[in-house]
């Protein structure tokens, strides 16, 4: 376990629209730890570049300005922040246009190499721990991490999911929408959205995500029981 007596590092892994937010904030304010949403910050940067006027297809431009933009996340699972240069970016994060775009910019080493380095300082200074959520955390942002969680789910009830939230949106264009972004994040020769060999999947098709949160919190109590 981490070096506080009580502090615990849960990663949370997965594809697209599996549950990981949700799941992670839950199990972060449940436990009193820390949440961190990765992906939000992928989004951040390529918030940033698009505003900017860089080509996401350009790696090398990318690469270039992956050092520019002053990205800060903010952890308390109730109330989850993200500023780009000083500015709210939980909206604009979010559009369709970031979310075309987001695996280009994600895909870019450099990109990888600054975002990760954020994540890792910011695990290292929670207080009581923290829950991590997104594409690699098992695998290479906190190889030690207590937990490692892959949630899974099948691509229909993940597209239902996401046209649900998004009202009247077209339950098969979301669906090859998913499948695609899944596709590029999993095939990506950095850093792949990929199953660390020691996390445990949970497939999270039939479960409400009050069974799936309990699920995670049943887990990381019996870690903490073990290591005592
Ligand atoms: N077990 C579940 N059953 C039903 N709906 C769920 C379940 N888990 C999450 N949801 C809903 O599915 C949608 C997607 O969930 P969430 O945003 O947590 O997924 P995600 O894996 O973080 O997605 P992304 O990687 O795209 O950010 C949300 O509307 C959420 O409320
Ligand atoms: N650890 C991560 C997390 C995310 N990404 C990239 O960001 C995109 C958006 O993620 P959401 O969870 O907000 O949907 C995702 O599609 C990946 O391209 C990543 O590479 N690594």
């Amino acid at each position: 376990m981490s070096d506080t007596v009580d502090s615990v590092i849960v990663a949370i892994d997965g594809p697209s629209g599996t549950g990981k937010s949700s799941t992670s904030k839950a199990v972060a304010a449940k436990l009193g730890l820390s949440y961190l949403d990765t992906g939000a910050q992928y989004r951040a940067i390529t918030w940033w570049m698009i505003t900017n006027g860089i080509d996401v297809d350009d790696a090398a431009a990318v690469a270039d300005a992956s050092g520019k933009p002053v990205i800060v996340s903010g952890t308390d699972p109730s109330h989850p922040t993200i500023t780009v240069d000083g500015v709210d970016a939980s909206g604009p994060i979010r559009t369709q246009e970031v979310t075309s775009k987001v695996s280009a910019v994600s895909a870019v080493p450099e990109v990888r190499t600054r975002i990760t380095g954020l994540q890792r300082s910011i695990a290292a200074a929670a207080p009581h721990g923290i829950v991590v959520e997104g594409r690699d955390i098992g695998t290479t942002v906190l190889p030690d991490a207590d937990l490692k969680i892959f949630l899974t789910a099948s691509p229909e009830a993940r597209a239902a999911r996401r046209a649900g939230e998004l009202k009247g949106a077209d339950v098969s264009a979301t669906r090859e929408a998913l499948v695609r972004r899944d596709a590029a994040d999993s095939t990506r020769k950095t850093s792949p959205l990929a199953k660390a060999d020691d996390a445990v999947e949970v497939d999270t098709t039939e479960l409400t995500l009050q069974q799936v949160v309990e699920c995670v919190v049943t887990l990381v109590e019996e870690r903490r029981a073990a290591a005592q």
